[in-house]
């Protein structure tokens, strides 16, 4: 299991975000967001993958942050198309379609999304088109229909651990293959807190979830 931190806005916690060696980390391109991402990343380790989030942004603009930001992949969380999708994967990056569940979900919207993204990503439904801070009920989940890996998102926090242990006890969850981790381990002040990251990577160390 890889996590995602997604989110990030300043320097020194996005280094400090870096010491937990996660496998992604999120920045967010969406001008409406309170973690909206407008600076330079810092230099980090090869093995930290750096996400690009946009929403219903043209194939021009997230070619330039890719470009600027050397970003080795995007999550697309709009109404983008599968023709953007694919004019994308031409950069050789990692695409990720976010489709966003509350209580149920017609999963034959992915189909025409299949050869042309790398993973999908399951996030909440709500006011935003992310970061709403709660979960969608994953039991929805039971009915995916693909083989494609997906990343599992929406309002996962200490809270949830519980039932996230037992959700990845259960044979939906064998394609989820990264947790992704945003408002529900922020301050005030939209930083993500360095304790509450590391004792939530503790648990799932613990339970032989990552390594
Ligand atoms: O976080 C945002 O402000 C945001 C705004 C617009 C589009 C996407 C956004 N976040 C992308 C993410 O990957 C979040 O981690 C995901 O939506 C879950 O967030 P949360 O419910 O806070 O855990």
């Amino acid at each position: 299991m890889n996590l995602k931190i997604c989110g990030m806005k300043n320097e020194n916690n996005i280094l400090d975000v870096a010491e937990l060696n996660p496998s992604y980390m999120g920045f967010i391109f969406y001008e409406k967001s309170p973690r909206y991402f407008n600076s330079v990343i810092p230099e980090l380790p090869e093995n930290i993958k750096k996400i690009g989030v946009f929403v219903n942004s043209t194939f021009d603009y997230i070619r330039g942050k890719v470009e600027k930001h050397n970003l080795q992949g995007v999550q697309l969380h709009g109404d983008e198309t599968p023709e953007l999708c694919s004019k994308l994967k031409a950069l050789d990056i990692i695409v990720i379609k976010v489709f966003s569940i509350k209580n149920q979900f017609n999963f034959n919207v992915l189909e025409p999304f299949e050869d042309v993204c790398d993973y999908y990503l399951f996030d909440t439904k709500g006011k935003e088109p992310g970061g709403n801070g709660y979960t969608f009920n994953w039991n929805v989940l039971k009915k995916y229909p693909s083989i494609k890996p997906y990343f599992l998102s929406g309002g996962i926090g200490p809270k949830e651990l519980d039932a996230l242990l037992l959700f990845l006890k259960r044979p939906e969850s064998e394609l989820c293959c990264t947790l992704d981790l945003n408002s529900k381990f922020e301050t005030a002040a939209k930083l993500k807190d360095i304790t509450k990251l590391k004792a939530f990577q503790k648990k799932l160390i613990d339970a032989n979830y990552i390594r």
